[in-house]
């Protein structure tokens, strides 16, 4: 905070949550087992709009990590100047110890307990780690028997329920917009630039076929399961295939196989973590060997390893930049939605491809004004921006 100029009162007002909601979730398995789910939903701040942010599901989700994505999510939409504050939320659960019918239950019973907190103009929750647009639909259908058919309470639905051409793969296709404005700015090539993608689920499958589509050289891929090198380059199309047919990494017959851990301390250019938090920390920042780190993921780098890789030159691009695709084609699922009518999934991308460069534009035009890493001047740009609306607002 004090490299802006947000006074004490503003910061304290800033830093804290507007509401925090736990709530208990008992559900009946198929096999009749009861068992007792926690979930969550933080709001963090909404001076600048309705609360946004994702679902999350895995298990372990609590309310601190809930309470620190959300407040990046309020920062992500003032960084992108779209009309919303900030919010997150999630379900202590792994998904794969529940079946189709036990998740959907889950999910209908999450909007139970929360459906008076969220809405339209109130909060619109979106998919995150291990929810998608199927979960989405649910919670769709479930807030419409209690208030009345709504599709705007949430975004990331299916196309064929009010969703918006384009959300799916907007996460990933952002990033790698970010990535072509880095590397023209950097004066790379990206043909002669080698990436390492750590994640194939729905932020990194996409960014790895996008950037493979542009000809850059994917030499590292991994997910939960363990990772795969090849420092010619990986044949990406033939993994995601495997991927989508629900293969895993470790399973994938070609190239080097690696422990997953391994994959983010491997030689590149570029390193794309795109799975969960806190992976780039004290144990392994020292052996980093990227000159770029671009925060696909919500949070990979730790505070200590982010001081670090700053000092050694490491040029990070942060997450409220990175992976704003994705909430950035939420707000135009959204206004689709409140307008009953919807877009090509052409304009979605053009559209996305103006919102995100610009962004990426005010970010590093700061950055250099100011002599500051790229993470800063995104921080300094996005709480000006909710400071600014929260003392227009007027604080009573
Ligand atoms: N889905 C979206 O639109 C957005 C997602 N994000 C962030 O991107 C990240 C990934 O989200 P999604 O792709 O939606 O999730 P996802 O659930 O579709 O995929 C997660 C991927 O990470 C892998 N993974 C999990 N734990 C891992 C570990 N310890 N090491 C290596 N890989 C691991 C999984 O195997 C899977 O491939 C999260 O941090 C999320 O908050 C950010 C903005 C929007
Ligand atoms: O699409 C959205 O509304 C939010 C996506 C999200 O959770 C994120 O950007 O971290």
């Amino acid at each position: 905070m004090d490299v802006m100029d947000v006074g004490q009162n503003i910061e304290a007002l800033l830093v804290t949550a507007n509401r925090s909601i736990s709530v208990k979730i008992p559900l009946e398995l198929d096999d009749g087992t009861i068992r007792v789910f926690k979930g969550y939903r933080v709001q963090h701040n909404n001076a600048r709009g309705p609360f946004k942010g994702g679902l999350r599901y895995a298990p372990d989700v609590d309310l601190d990590e809930v309470r620190s994505l959300a407040s990046l999510m309020t920062w992500k939409t003032a960084l992108t100047r779209l009309p919303y504050g900030g919010a997150k939320g999630g379900i202590a659960v792994d998904v794969k110890e529940l079946n189709r019918g036990e998740l959907e239950r889950l999910t209908r019973r999450f909007v139970n307990r929360i459906h008076d907190f969220i809405g339209p103009q109130t909060d619109i929750p979106a998919p995150d780690m291990n929810t998608n647009a199927q979960t989405m639909a649910w919670i769709m259908d479930q807030y419409s028997m209690l208030h009345g058919h709504n599709p705007a309470v949430v975004t990331g639905k299916p196309v064929d329920l009010y969703g918006a051409e384009g959300r799916e793969s907007a996460t990933g296709r952002g990033v790698v917009y970010v990535i072509e404005e880095l590397m023209k700015d950097e004066g790379r090539d990206l043909a002669e630039t080698t990436f390492c993608i750590q994640g194939l689920g729905n932020v990194g499958s996409y960014a790895a076929r996008f950037l493979d589509g542009l000809g850059a050289k994917i030499v590292g891929v991994s997910d939960v399961s363990g990772a795969v090198y090849d420092e010619a380059g990986l044949p990406v199309g033939e993994i995601l295939e495997h991927v989508r047919k629900g293969g895993d990494v470790k399973g994938y017959a070609g190239g080097d196989a690696l422990p997953g851990e391994e994959l983010l301390t491997l030689p590149c250019d570029v390193l794309v973590p795109a799975a969960v938090g806190d992976v780039i920390n004290r144990e392994n920042m020292r052996e980093i060997r990227a000159s770029y780190i671009v925060e696909a993921a919500n949070g990979p780098v730790t505070p200590e390893a982010d001081d670090h890789l700053r000092e050694r030159g490491v040029i990070l691009v942060p997450d409220i930049l990175a992976n704003a695709g994705g909430v950035v084609v939420s707000y135009f699922e959204w206004v689709q939605n409140l307008q009953n009518f919807s877009w090509k999934e052409k304009q979605a991308n053009a559209e996305l491809h103006s919102t995100i460069t610009e962004a990426y534009r005010r970010v590093r035009k700061l950055a250099k004004r100011r002599g500051l890493d790229l993470r800063t001047a995104a921080f300094v740009l996005a709480i000006g921006s909710v400071g600014k609306a929260t003392v227009l607002r007027g604080i009573y």
